[in-house]
């Protein structure tokens, strides 16, 4: 079925009900068809009182993921990478198994333990341990090889940060660069994305922004301001800044084809199911909306911001949004209701 208008009515009620549960403040920004479309609610700053707008930055997690991949299949497309190749063709020993490749790294089935569970486990202790902490990839590795790995290389899916640390180093490696001249060069300067920066290991936020705050374990603790933080923890897994316009950019042109060619595209596009509405592919995510229309793009969590960034099949239709805080499942439910009405219109129309 092809999307129902935008309905920015149900945009607006779903980031009411995010700031209702507990987020200062959310936006949401649609490009449709060449239309755009902004909705806010609340604030940018809980102490300037600022309203947030749908330009302000913010850290946008895991959905650096898709970036990420994005640069390595480039790089496949220019004979540079194997796909199916092991990790430790290009980074001798790096992995304790040689079976595990690039591919199955890029799709979360490698077997390797996620370092943030045990990281995370207490939410504010966890990240006020690392938030001005600087990591290099292989420490982040060393953490994950500390614990058994989850699966045999290619025999499950099992979704862990450290593959997209593992895609940082195969990023540096193979270009000979850091990942952010990777990313500049790859995809921000050729699609302007004046918004999108990889500072790490800076811990500020440049030009405009919406502060982050997590929701304490504790029910009833005060919410902690996040937003200055090194993401040293995530880097090439989860440390872009960007804006929801960019974010749209970013996905309507991936989809669109002008990233990738038609075949690594297609690898990407390659989805195995991780449950009844979301399927994985090369950090990418494929979900499925009540009204049918599934859409494509990646989700994030970083301390003090859920994102979504969303788009239809080519691009045609792109969604981006925000909530400033994270830990608080009832306003991540809130804006997967703002992601489904984007797309589904009223009712699932
Ligand atoms: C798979 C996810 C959901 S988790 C993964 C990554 N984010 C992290 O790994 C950080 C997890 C801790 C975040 C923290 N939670 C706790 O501390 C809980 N004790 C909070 O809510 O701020 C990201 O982003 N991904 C999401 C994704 O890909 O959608």
């Amino acid at each position: 079925p092809a999307p129902a208008a935008p309905d920015t009515a149900g945009v607006a009620a779903a980031l009411r009900r995010a700031v209702d549960e507990g987020a200062p403040g959310a936006l949401a920004r649609i490009e449709d068809h060449g239309r755009t479309y902004k909705v806010t609610r609340g604030l940018a700053d809980r102490s300037t009182r600022r309203a947030i707008t749908a330009d302000d930055r913010f850290r946008i997690g895991s959905v650096t993921k898709t970036f990420s991949a994005v640069v390595l299949l480039q790089l496949a497309d220019e004979h540079r990478l194997s796909l199916d190749a092991p990790v430790n063709r290009y980074l001798p020993k790096l992995l304790p198994d040689d079976r595990i490749t690039v591919r199955q790294v890029l799709g979360h089935r490698s077997g390797l333990y996620d370092y943030t569970n045990d990281m995370f486990a207490d939410s504010v202790s966890g990240f006020e341990a690392v938030r001005n902490k600087v990591f290099t990839y292989r420490q982040l590795i060393a953490l994950s090889l500390r614990k058994p790995r989850t699966n045999a290389p290619g025999a499950a899916y099992s979704y862990s940060n450290t593959n997209f640390v593992v895609a940082g180093i195969l990023i540096e490696k193979l270009t000979g660069q850091s990942v952010r001249t990777a990313y500049e060069d790859r995809i921000f300067k050729p699609l302007k994305l004046r918004d999108t920066f990889y500072v790490h290991p800076k811990t500020t936020i440049p030009g405009r922004y919406a502060r982050g705050y997590l929701t304490p374990d504790e029910a009833g603790a005060p919410l902690l301001d996040t937003t200055n933080q090194t993401v040293s923890w995530a880097q090439s897994a989860g440390a872009i800044i960007s804006s929801a316009r960019d974010l749209d950019t970013f996905y309507s042109a991936l989809l669109s084809g002008r990233l990738l060619s038609a075949a690594r595209l297609g690898d990407m596009e390659k989805f195995i199911r991780v449950d009844s509405t979301t399927a994985y592919g090369l950090g990418l995510r494929r979900r499925e909306l009540s009204c049918g229309v599934a859409v494509y793009g990646h989700t994030g969590i970083v301390q003090g911001y859920y994102t979504y960034a969303f788009a239809t099949k080519d691009g045609a239709r792109s969604f981006a949004a925000v909530a400033t805080t994270s830990n608080n499942a009832k306003v991540q439910e809130a804006m997967g209701g703002a992601l489904d009405t984007a797309f589904c219109g009223k009712d699932g129309k």
